[in-house]
């Protein structure tokens, strides 16, 4: 990265993360461009919290190179350590602390201090709701309150660029929604923000996400660009047997993946089938099928065709 790429907040080469002879992280790329909410999306243990903890500074690649906010990591993980904020899977909060001593705790890190520190304080403690909570120990806190918390001490000291693991695992879907709006605001106030998920709904809110798999990269982009180019066609059948017309699919060529949800079966169909609707009628597995329609494809889709999961 040159100094002239000042919108790119993340630039990572060839990364690389071995526990021994397990290649945790294998061979990631990633360009991340300033002002976006960019997803790892992926299932357990794919690499996603390693890479993040690589690209923070906190775990030094086994090769590769990353530059974050144009310093060198792990060298300059020092001086990128004022400049980032880092919301863990666990909240790293205190329970034995009080919300504002676990605020005042962070503020030190951060070096804040005096009138500033106050300020800082004061406002994340209004924005995140945690006024009337401020003398209530972390530890006695709802998943909800946790997280609150855990978002205020990771932009205490407004960092440029926050990385948020798995931040809404833990919590009810209208915190989650709320969590988002959160994201957002932060977006327009000029935060870039990385955040891994295994949520699709999750994902499908990135401005760009990158699909991980055993520690690599499958597909990355938009999420709409990733709809529109995932090379399958998506149909959905309706009516009896559902599980049998599954295994028959699942061995036809053609069918790249057959999932049932609810009363319907999903199907994904390559792109080099012209009319997918008709291919899937003539089976004669669907003969007793009510309805067989073409419908609009989504991220899990987009993660189907990009990984392994379709055939599983
Ligand atoms: N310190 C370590 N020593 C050995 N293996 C590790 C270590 N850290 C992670 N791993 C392994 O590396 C793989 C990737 O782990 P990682 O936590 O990055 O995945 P993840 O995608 O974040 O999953 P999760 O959502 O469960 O946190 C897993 O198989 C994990 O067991």
């Amino acid at each position: 990265m040159t100094a002239a790429d000042t919108d790119i907040v993340v630039h990572a080469e060839g990364l690389v993360k071995k526990f021994k002879d397990f290649r945790a992280v294998d061979g990631l790329d990633l360009t991340i461009e300033r002002g976006m909410i960019y997803g790892f999306l992926g299932p357990n243990g794919c690499g996603k919290t390693t890479a993040m903890r690589m690209l923070t500074g906190l775990l030094t690649p086994t090769e590769g190179s990353v530059e974050v906010l144009g310093l060198s990591v792990p060298k300059d993980a020092e001086a990128l350590k004022y400049k980032i904020g880092y919301m863990t899977q666990a909240f790293s909060l205190y329970g034995d602390l009080t919300v504002l001593e676990n605020l005042r705790f962070m503020a030190t890190i951060y070096g804040l201090s005096g009138a500033r520190r106050k300020q800082r304080i004061n406002e994340v403690m209004d924005r995140y709701e945690l006024s009337d909570l401020q003398n209530r120990f972390a530890g006695r806190m709802s998943g909800g309150q946790r997280q609150r918390l855990a978002l205020a001490t990771a932009v205490l000291h407004e960092p440029q660029l926050l990385f948020l693991d798995e931040p809404t695992s833990a919590v009810d879907p209208e915190s989650r929604r709320h969590f988002w709006e959160q994201l957002f605001d932060l977006i327009e106030g000029g935060t870039s923000i990385v955040v891994t998920t295994h949520f699709m709904d999750e994902a499908e809110r990135c401005h760009k996400i990158a699909i991980l798999e055993a520690g690599q990269k499958r597909a990355d982009g938009a999420p709409k660009d990733l709809m529109a180019e995932m090379g399958a066609n998506v149909v959905e059948i309706e009516g009896p047997n559902l599980r049998d017309i599954r295994r028959h699919l699942l061995d036809t060529e053609g069918i790249v993946a057959a999932a049932q949800l609810g009363a319907r079966l999903r199907v994904l169909v390559e792109t080099g089938i012209a009319d997918p609707e008709a291919f899937l009628k003539a089976r004669p597995e669907t003969d007793g099928a009510t309805l067989i329609e073409r419908v609009r494809p989504n991220l899990e889709d987009v993660f189907v065709t990009a990984t392994g999961e379709g055939r599983q």
